[in-house]
């Protein structure tokens, strides 16, 4: 075969020294790649066509193991062009006594396309996590919505049940809610809802979870929070939520019912909704005793 007939070879061919690293020939496909010439190329040393981290990595692995079994297959390397353009490409190298047979193909698209790929991958995982974040959130108050609280309160009690820390469970109601909508509008109502959410938000802990558990019913999980501690707590809210102004509504108060996560037996699987369901008892008996008011369900169980 001649050189002619190797020019028409679809591949990038070339054959090196493998010692002296000197290019003893270069097919037309080659040499377009470069955008040299064959004099230019020919004679020359690969270091020349070759990037300075791909000649690193062949002279430091490639060829090692070129010399152990012959041959080296897909090496991705990177061409330097008579421009100084950088073009990736995928090169099988052989070797016959002192030369090495190389024979390559751009990478140029492939690159592209894994790049493309990759950046949509970003964003699609961006979009995921926005998605997410979303699904998790109730529209009207940024706060957790009731399904995600959910999941958020069994992974802590799960945490909870393998070293305990008390846990306080607040069920809050907002009193008389109805009368502002009636008296108001249901805007002036969802201003309010909105409101008393940024200052729940604002009165918990990053490691609390605050929700909206249904219309204008919120509900807080204290961690590391004894019933003293929710006391203490409860307090506080109702003084919070008494200073609260609305532009076009009264003031209003609300109602908490709370329990308290009982010491966990090392195999108990604490329910959910059992303390839901206590606190909402409580909840229940705040509003029965006049509203504006806290009640432990604790209190009603020491009585018992
Ligand atoms: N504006 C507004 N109102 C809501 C929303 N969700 C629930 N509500 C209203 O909240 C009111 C709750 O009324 P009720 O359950 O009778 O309770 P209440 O008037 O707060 O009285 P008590 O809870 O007994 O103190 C209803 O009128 C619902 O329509 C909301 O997202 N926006």
């Amino acid at each position: 075969m001649n050189e002619a007939q190797l020019d028409l070879f679809p591949s990038l061919l070339l054959v090196s020294n493998l010692r002296s690293g000197r290019i003893d020939y270069c097919n037309k496909d080659a040499l377009e790649f470069v955008g040299s010439s064959r004099e230019d190329v020919v004679g020359n040393n690969v270091s020349n066509i070759i990037s300075r981290a791909s000649l690193i990595f062949f002279e430091s692995y490639v060829r090692p193991s070129v010399l152990a079994t012959g041959r080296f297959s897909e090496l991705q390397m990177t061409l330097v062009t008579a421009q100084q353009e950088r073009l990736p490409v995928l090169s099988n190298v052989a070797l016959h006594g002192e030369q090495l047979y190389w024979s390559m193909h751009s990478a140029k698209s492939r690159d592209k396309l894994y790049q493309e790929l990759i950046e949509v991958r970003d964003s699609l995982e961006l979009k995921t996590d926005e998605l997410t974040l979303l699904s998790r959130l109730d529209p009207l108050t940024n706060l957790l919505n009731r399904r995600a609280a959910s999941a958020d309160i069994r992974k802590l009690l799960d945490q909870v049940n393998r070293k305990f820390v008390p846990v306080s469970f607040l069920l809050i109601d907002i009193d008389f809610f109805k009368n502002i909508n009636d008296k108001h509008g249901h805007d002036v109502g969802d201003e309010v809802i909105g409101l008393l959410s940024k200052t729940l938000k604002a009165a918990t802990r990053k490691t609390d979870v605050v929700a909206r558990w249904g219309g204008e019913e919120f509900l807080i999980v204290l961690y590391n929070s004894t019933q003293d501690d929710a006391r203490l707590y409860c307090k506080y809210l109702h003084e919070r939520i008494a200073e609260m102004r609305y532009s076009r509504a009264d003031r209003i108060t609300v109602s908490i019912g709370v329990t308290q996560l009982p010491v966990p037996q090392r195999d108990t699987v604490l329910q959910v909704e059992t303390l839901i369901k206590e606190a909402d008892d409580a909840l229940y008996r705040a509003k029965d005793e006049g509203r504006n008011r806290t009640v432990f369900h604790t209190d009603k169980r020491a009585k018992i």
